[in-house]
């Protein structure tokens, strides 16, 4: 008997079937607005974020129009930190590599890549990277897989790879592949899907994915299909963990670079993802019955998106990689390496 699987149990009789895109729409335009309620002021610090999570999932649903771009790109001047080079989550907070990415993937997407300072915002990448290959997220010196994926995904979306040491970054990450079948955040950290993603990521985005070897790919492969959970359907983080919406990306894309999203049963998937939406409110929450959020609102789609579950007039195709709506990637003619 393996270790005991914690699941949720879901009424399917009962559960939301059909994907609720004007309720998502309403939701995702209204939550922006709603300055006043506590949810905004809290979430302050990763704003720069909601903003890249709102669009995408917007552009997916086929209703990009619905935002107001100029209020968005005037936003995101705001937050561009001259003495950096780098972009923060908010007005006045400090820049962060997190943050700079979320902006980059926006002004890409709103095909506003004029605004971008180039050579600035190389330098403030450049300067993070550390002897080993590894990337600090800011100033303030955190090392972590999810910074080697942010620097290499910025400077991807500008033409810019030459920028930094491209060998000494791979070296840090493959150091990062662990023994239980996965990449943690650091050498030695334990296996999460997340950080699995951001290094399967970081090797498509600097077509090395060949590091890997065949059977090193197959115990990744192995690892995050052991994520889906038999009752729900729904897939987690890490073992023994809840099921949540926002690993059906997290894993899949992950599956998807790979090459082996038919392993995952998706139409248990899409029931669970469907059954996450909030049907008053619009919105999809991490599991259903919770609060809904951006956040899994956008991971929600995107998982769907790569289950094509949807023709593409329902929901565009996403790119795995950049998790930005596939013909973003297509106008930019960035390529990428897929197994
Ligand atoms: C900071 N963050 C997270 O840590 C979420 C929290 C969570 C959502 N559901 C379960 N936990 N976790 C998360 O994004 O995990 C994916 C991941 C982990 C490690 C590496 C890469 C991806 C979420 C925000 C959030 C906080 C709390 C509740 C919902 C959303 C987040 O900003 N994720 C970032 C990626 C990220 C992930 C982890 C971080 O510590 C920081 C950033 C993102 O997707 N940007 O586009
Ligand atoms: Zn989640």
């Amino acid at each position: 008997m393996g270790t005991p699987q914690r699941d949720v149990t879901i009424d399917y009789a009962t559960a939301q079937k059909e994907l609720l895109i004007e309720k998502h729409c309403a939701f995702l335009t209204g939550y922006g607005q709603s300055h006043s309620t506590y949810q905004y002021g809290v979430t302050d610090y990763l704003r720069m974020s909601g903003i890249y999570w709102l669009c995408t999932c917007l552009d997916l649903l086929h209703s990009l129009d619905k935002i107001d771009r100029n209020y968005i790109v005037d936003y995101i001047q705001k937050c561009h930190d001259k003495t950096t080079g780098g972009y923060a989550p908010a007005p006045n907070h400090d820049s962060h590599l997190l943050y700079t990415l979320s902006a980059v993937q926006i002004l890409v997407q709103l095909d506003r890549v004029d605004m971008i300072d180039k050579e600035s915002l190389c330098s403030y990448i450049k300067q993070l990277q550390q002897e080993d290959g590894s990337f600090f997220g800011d100033q303030w010196g955190e090392i972590d897989t999810r910074f080697s994926f942010c620097a290499i995904a910025c400077l991807k979306l500008i033409d810019s790879l030459h920028t930094v040491d491209i060998d000494r970054a791979t070296d840090f990450i493959m150091s990062c592949l662990n023994f239980d079948g996965g990449f943690g955040c650091i050498p030695g950290a334990e296996s999460h899907a997340g950080q699995i993603y951001c290094c399967l990521g970081f090797l498509s985005l600097v077509q090395r994915l060949d590091r890997i070897d065949l059977s090193t790919r197959n115990m990744l492969a192995w690892w995050l299909c052991e994520r889906q959970l038999e009752n729900s359907g729904g897939l987690n983080g890490r073992p023994e963990k809840l099921p949540d919406v926002c690993y059906s990306w997290w894993v899949l894309a992950s599956l998807k670079i790979l090459g082996k999203l038919q392993w995952i049963n998706s139409e248990k998937l899409s029931k669970f993802i469907l059954a996450a939406q909030d049907d008053e409110t619009g919105g999809c929450a991490d599991r259903p019955g919770n609060i809904p959020d951006p956040f899994h609102t956008l991971f929600g789609v995107t998982g769907l998106s790569l289950l094509k579950v949807f023709d593409e007039n329902t929901i565009k195709q996403v790119n795995p990689v950049l998790c930005m709506p596939e013909y973003v990637i297509q106008r930019r003619g960035i390529t990428m390496q897929l197994l």
